[in-house]
């Protein structure tokens, strides 16, 4: 196997920036965002659901409206998973760590500042938070996704009459929230047993939500596990939704792809490696563990040689972004390119033609970065006009 080339030995970012903490104020730590990430954070805060007064047990200030970032909520029963996906998922954690984590007791607010800032928050699967002394405009204001864990493992009736109460109650007030069940913990499933699992609960929770008069509710279903890449998966997705240009970040990929003779291509995240856009083509878990593997490896090389070396002298101009990219022993290519702070382009590539024009890639991947910016830059200065 021909060894990966590395253009530039330099980290792409390597860390998450999390300020977690369990009260109501979050600390953010100090730091410098992009253009696209203010972009992002400003189109995001714009797109927050107007609140109706029935859901206020207080006044809610309009500064708390505005300091809001998108929450994802990690609701579901006891032991259902939650903490785990948020470690494995945001911390980095083995998920065979998490067989230690402790319940949680309180609520767990975490702080992600990447692409995007966005909060998740991990509830203790027995708080009451339906109940009148919670103020729901606390909880489901300013919310990004609800995603519901359910132990497939497990009985899940309880869990499934608990998510439907939620649901009904809380769609009154805030009627576009989306809705992402995580049928989880389904690595210690036959197959057979968890598509069986899958289509009682989905049906069991539409049948129940149309008898009590929401037909069509926004319910998404996932198979999960933190054992393989099916979390990461189902949180791309999850993400993906809160991103207001998500159809020209994948018009844009698309044209990427066909002008360079991408088999499949991933916008990553790359840090907790979610994806949060890719070619239209159908998805390939296969492609995306293997992207999502290479950019380890690369991370891991340019932490180990990225260092100031103060004999180091520089050859020429360096180009500004890690690049890499690396042939496998069945001839796929996969190639990385770094498109700033926080995201890198994955592309996969098995056309024998496309892989000898690395020259066009290379321009091409930079016109869509340039792209890239600019998606994310020109809906900001769009903001900044409106206001
Ligand atoms: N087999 C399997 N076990 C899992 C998976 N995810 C989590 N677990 C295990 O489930 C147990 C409970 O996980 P937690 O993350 O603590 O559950 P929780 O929902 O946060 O629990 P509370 O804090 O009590 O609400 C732990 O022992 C985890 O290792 C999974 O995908 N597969």
């Amino acid at each position: 196997m021909p060894f990966p080339t590395i253009s530039r030995p330099r980290p792409i970012n390597t860390r998450f920036e999390h300020g977690s903490d369990a009260s109501v104020s979050l600390s953010s730590p100090v730091t410098h965002k992009t253009s696209a990430q203010l972009s992002l954070e400003h189109l995001l805060q714009g797109t927050t659901p107007g609140v109706p007064a029935q859901a206020k047990s207080g006044s809610v200030s309009s500064t708390k409206a505005r300091d809001a970032k998108p929450r994802l909520l990690l609701m579901g029963l006891r032991r259902s998973g939650k903490s785990s996906i948020a470690s494995v998922v945001f911390h980095k954690m083995p998920p065979n760590e998490t067989l230690f984590l402790e319940s949680t007791t309180r609520i767990q607010k975490d702080s992600i500042h990447s692409f995007m800032d966005f909060q998740v928050w991990d509830f203790p699967g027995q708080l009451e938070y339906l109940e009148p002394s919670f103020d729901l405009e606390d909880i489901f204001g300013s919310l990004g996704a609800l995603v519901w864990v359910i132990d497939a493992q497990d009985d899940y009736l309880d869990s499934v009459a608990r998510l439907n109460r939620t649901i009904l109650t809380v769609q009154q007030y805030y009627p576009g929230i989306n809705i992402e069940v995580f049928i989880h913990k389904v690595d210690g499933l036959s197959d057979e047993y968890r598509t069986d699992t899958f289509q009682d609960i989905v049906q069991r929770i539409s049948d129940e939500l149309s008898d009590a008069g929401y037909e069509n509710a926004p319910v998404h279903y996932y198979l999960t596990s933190i054992y393989d890449y099916s979390v990461f998966e189902a949180f791309s997705k999850v993400i993906q939704k809160l991103i207001p240009n998500l159809s020209t970040l994948e018009n844009l990929i698309n044209t990427l792809g066909n002008n360079c003779g991408f088999e499949k291509t991933y916008l990553f995240d790359v840090l907790s490696k979610i994806y949060i856009a890719s070619d239209t083509r159908p998805v390939d878990m296969a492609c995306y563990e293997m992207c999502s593997d290479y950019i380890d490896v690369i991370v891991d090389i340019s932490e180990l040689y990225s260092w100031d070396h103060p004999d180091r002298k520089p050859k020429g101009d360096q180009i500004q972004e890690a690049e890499s990219h690396v042939v496998l022993h069945d001839e796929t290519m996969i190639h990385l390119m770094e498109m700033n702070k926080y995201l890198c382009l994955v592309s996969v590539i098995r056309n024998s033609e496309s892989k000898e024009k690395r020259g066009l890639i290379d321009m091409n991947c930079r016109t869509f970065q340039d792209a890239l910016n600019d998606v994310f830059s020109r809906s900001w200065e769009q903001d900044e006009q409106s206001t």
